[in-house]
């Protein structure tokens, strides 16, 4: 990436630290990252281990930066942004960025001025280690904007940009939140395994090593993912049972209705927060 530029992320919790951890593993320089947190500790812990640059004052790391990353819960966002809108002057030279699941781009503008250049971006933790999924979507940025962000972006993972907030709401509730339910899925599979006295240690090593070796094998192959289950499932053997067990409960349903309670709370939080 050639276009390397001081951004500051505002807030230093879970998904920063996967993030700013993604960007410095990928060669970001560390001395052009800033980070913002009201307590030390966890600032702390990112600059002895990544070395980028940290502030408990928010001002302090946005007046340093071109780009700002809003990754505060959505909760704060209003009065986080109104803090920086009484003290920051030139917010419409600075590009920014949102990370906030939910509170949709008018919003901002009403909290930050008409004349911001915006981008929303929904990422996920696996960030951390150079596998996210981040979606994307701006009303206002422009091409030079956009490509310095997919660089940050494509650096932890891949990008999607949607056509609008609507579709990044379905992102988030499937990507963003996407890590929560496998763990769910892996830690109930383990636990299957451990009920039946297997050791928990080796459990958690032949899930893990599963499902990624699934998820690589979506992705290399031209196969439906349901042509790929059939690969699987012999006539007669073992795997039609298990699947069998997962239809009559109806897995589908049950992830299509997760995925659509996660759309709805970020809808919910666009009109909260
Ligand atoms: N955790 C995840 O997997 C994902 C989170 N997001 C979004 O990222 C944002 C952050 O989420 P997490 O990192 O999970 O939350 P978190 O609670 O781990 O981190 C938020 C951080 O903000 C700090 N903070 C509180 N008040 C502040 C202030 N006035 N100024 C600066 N920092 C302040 C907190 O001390 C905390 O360290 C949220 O808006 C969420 O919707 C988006 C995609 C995935
Ligand atoms: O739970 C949340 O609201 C955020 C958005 C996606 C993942 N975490």
């Amino acid at each position: 990436m050639n276009d390397i530029r001081k951004i500051a992320f505002i807030g230093a919790g879970n998904m920063t630290q996967s993030i700013v951890g993604g960007m410095c593993k990928s060669g970001y320089p560390a001395d052009h990252v800033f980070v913002s947190n009201p307590s030390p500790e966890k600032l702390e812990k990112m600059k002895s281990n990544l070395g980028v640059n940290t502030s408990q004052d928010n001002i302090e790391v946005i007046e340093q930066a071109d780009v700002i990353v809003l990754s505060v819960k959505p909760q704060l966002m209003e009065q986080v942004c109104a803090d920086i809108k009484s003290k920051v002057s030139n917010l419409a030279d600075k590009l920014i960025i949102t990370i906030a699941a939910g509170i949709r781009m008018p919003k901002y503008r009403t909290y930050l001025g008409d004349d911001i250049t915006i981008i929303r971006v929904m990422p996920n933790t696996p960030s951390l280690v150079g596998q996210g999924m981040s979606g994307l979507v701006t009303d206002s940025a422009d091409d030079k904007d956009k490509a310095y962000v997919t660089d940050v972006f494509d650096g932890v993972g891949d990008t999607l940009w949607v056509a609008d907030e609507d579709q990044l709401d379905i992102l988030g509730a499937v990507a963003g939140s996407g890590p929560a339910y496998f763990f769910e899925f892996m830690d109930s599979l383990a636990k299957g395994a451990t009920e039946l006295g297997f050791d928990p240690e080796k459990a958690r090593a032949m899930v893990q090593q599963t499902c990624l070796g699934a998820a690589q094998m979506a992705k290399e192959s031209d196969l439906t993912l349901e042509d790929l289950r059939k690969q699987v499932t012999s006539k007669g053997g073992s795997t039609a049972k298990g699947v069998e067990v997962y239809q009559q409960r109806d897995l589908h349903n049950i992830s299509a209705d997760a995925v659509k309670a996660a759309v709805k709370r970020n809808q919910e939080m666009a009109d909260l927060f």
